[in-house]
Protein backbone atom coordinates (compact mmCIF):
# COMPACT_ATOMS: atom_id res chain seq x y z
CA UNK A 1 0.00 0.00 0.00
CA UNK A 2 1.70 3.23 -1.03
CA UNK A 3 1.55 5.98 1.51
CA UNK A 4 -0.58 9.09 0.58
CA UNK A 5 0.52 12.33 -1.07
CA UNK A 6 1.82 14.97 2.10
CA UNK A 7 -0.99 17.89 1.95
CA UNK A 8 0.12 21.67 1.50
CA UNK A 9 0.32 21.92 5.23
CA UNK A 10 2.24 18.77 5.84
CA UNK A 11 4.98 19.69 3.08
CA UNK A 12 4.84 22.96 4.44
CA UNK A 13 6.02 21.83 7.46
CA UNK A 14 8.32 19.00 6.20
CA UNK A 15 10.58 21.41 3.88
CA UNK A 16 10.92 23.83 7.31
CA UNK A 17 12.23 20.46 8.67
CA UNK A 18 14.41 20.02 5.64
CA UNK A 19 17.09 22.96 5.07
CA UNK A 20 18.77 21.37 2.25
CA UNK A 21 15.71 20.59 0.16
CA UNK A 22 13.71 22.65 -1.72
CA UNK A 23 9.51 21.49 -3.10
CA UNK A 24 9.15 22.64 -6.78
CA UNK A 25 7.43 20.39 -9.69
CA UNK A 26 5.95 17.71 -6.85
CA UNK A 27 9.45 16.69 -6.02
CA UNK A 28 12.18 17.32 -3.14
CA UNK A 29 15.06 18.53 -4.90
CA UNK A 30 18.99 19.30 -3.61
CA UNK A 31 22.16 20.01 -4.91
CA UNK A 32 24.94 19.65 -2.49
CA UNK A 33 28.75 20.62 -3.66
CA UNK A 34 31.62 17.89 -2.58
CA UNK A 35 35.10 17.71 -2.60
CA UNK A 36 35.85 15.46 -6.03
CA UNK A 37 37.22 12.91 -4.23
CA UNK A 38 34.42 12.51 -2.30
CA UNK A 39 31.61 12.34 -4.58
CA UNK A 40 32.08 8.51 -5.28
CA UNK A 41 32.18 7.65 -1.65
CA UNK A 42 28.48 9.35 -1.66
CA UNK A 43 26.94 8.35 -4.37
CA UNK A 44 27.45 4.87 -3.10
CA UNK A 45 26.59 5.74 0.47
CA UNK A 46 23.35 6.84 -1.24
CA UNK A 47 22.88 3.75 -3.24
CA UNK A 48 23.10 1.91 -0.46
CA UNK A 49 20.21 3.86 1.31
CA UNK A 50 18.33 3.87 -1.89
CA UNK A 51 18.34 -0.03 -1.74
CA UNK A 52 17.62 0.00 1.90
CA UNK A 53 14.60 2.07 1.78
CA UNK A 54 13.68 0.63 -1.82
CA UNK A 55 13.29 4.07 -2.76
CA UNK A 56 15.31 5.95 -5.78
CA UNK A 57 16.03 9.28 -6.35
CA UNK A 58 17.35 10.94 -9.55
CA UNK A 59 20.84 11.77 -9.50
CA UNK A 60 22.62 14.44 -11.90
CA UNK A 61 26.32 14.92 -11.45
CA UNK A 62 28.18 17.69 -12.64
CA UNK A 63 32.20 17.20 -10.77
CA UNK A 64 31.57 18.45 -7.54
CA UNK A 65 27.73 19.10 -7.90
CA UNK A 66 25.22 16.65 -6.67
CA UNK A 67 21.75 17.20 -7.28
CA UNK A 68 18.93 15.04 -6.63
CA UNK A 69 15.18 15.06 -7.02
CA UNK A 70 12.69 12.65 -4.75
CA UNK A 71 9.26 11.94 -5.69
CA UNK A 72 7.38 8.61 -5.18
CA UNK A 73 6.11 6.99 -8.17
CA UNK A 74 3.84 4.64 -6.34
CA UNK A 75 1.87 8.01 -5.85
CA UNK A 76 1.38 8.93 -8.85
CA UNK A 77 4.70 11.13 -8.47
CA UNK A 78 3.78 12.95 -5.42
CA UNK A 79 5.91 13.71 -2.29
CA UNK A 80 5.05 10.68 0.32
CA UNK A 81 7.01 10.31 3.40
CA UNK A 82 9.63 7.80 1.68
CA UNK A 83 10.49 11.16 -0.15
CA UNK A 84 11.51 12.73 3.43
CA UNK A 85 12.82 10.19 5.28
CA UNK A 86 15.45 9.44 2.43
CA UNK A 87 16.33 13.22 2.36
CA UNK A 88 16.97 13.38 5.89
CA UNK A 89 19.38 10.45 4.95
CA UNK A 90 20.93 11.83 2.00
CA UNK A 91 21.62 15.36 3.77
CA UNK A 92 23.37 13.30 6.85
CA UNK A 93 25.77 11.15 4.27
CA UNK A 94 26.26 14.67 2.60
CA UNK A 95 27.58 16.10 5.49
CA UNK A 96 29.55 13.22 6.51
CA UNK A 97 31.06 13.05 3.13
CA UNK A 98 32.41 16.79 3.46
CA UNK A 99 29.52 19.03 1.76
CA UNK A 100 29.63 23.04 2.16
C1 LIG B 1 8.96 -2.26 -7.44
C2 LIG B 1 9.69 -1.31 -6.52
O1 LIG B 1 9.56 -1.72 -5.19
C3 LIG B 1 9.06 0.07 -6.62
O2 LIG B 1 9.13 0.51 -7.96
C4 LIG B 1 9.77 1.11 -5.73
C5 LIG B 1 11.23 1.27 -6.08
N1 LIG B 1 11.78 2.62 -5.90
C6 LIG B 1 10.97 3.70 -5.89
N2 LIG B 1 11.50 4.94 -5.91
C7 LIG B 1 10.71 6.03 -5.95
N3 LIG B 1 11.27 7.26 -5.98
N4 LIG B 1 9.39 5.91 -5.95
C8 LIG B 1 8.74 4.74 -5.91
O3 LIG B 1 7.51 4.68 -5.91
C9 LIG B 1 9.55 3.53 -5.87
N5 LIG B 1 9.01 2.32 -5.83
Amino acid sequence: MPPHPLTEAELAETVAGLPDWTYEHSRLTSTFRLPRPSVTPFLAAVAKAEDAANHHAVITLLYDKVSLALQTHDADNSVTVRDVALAREISLLARQHGSH
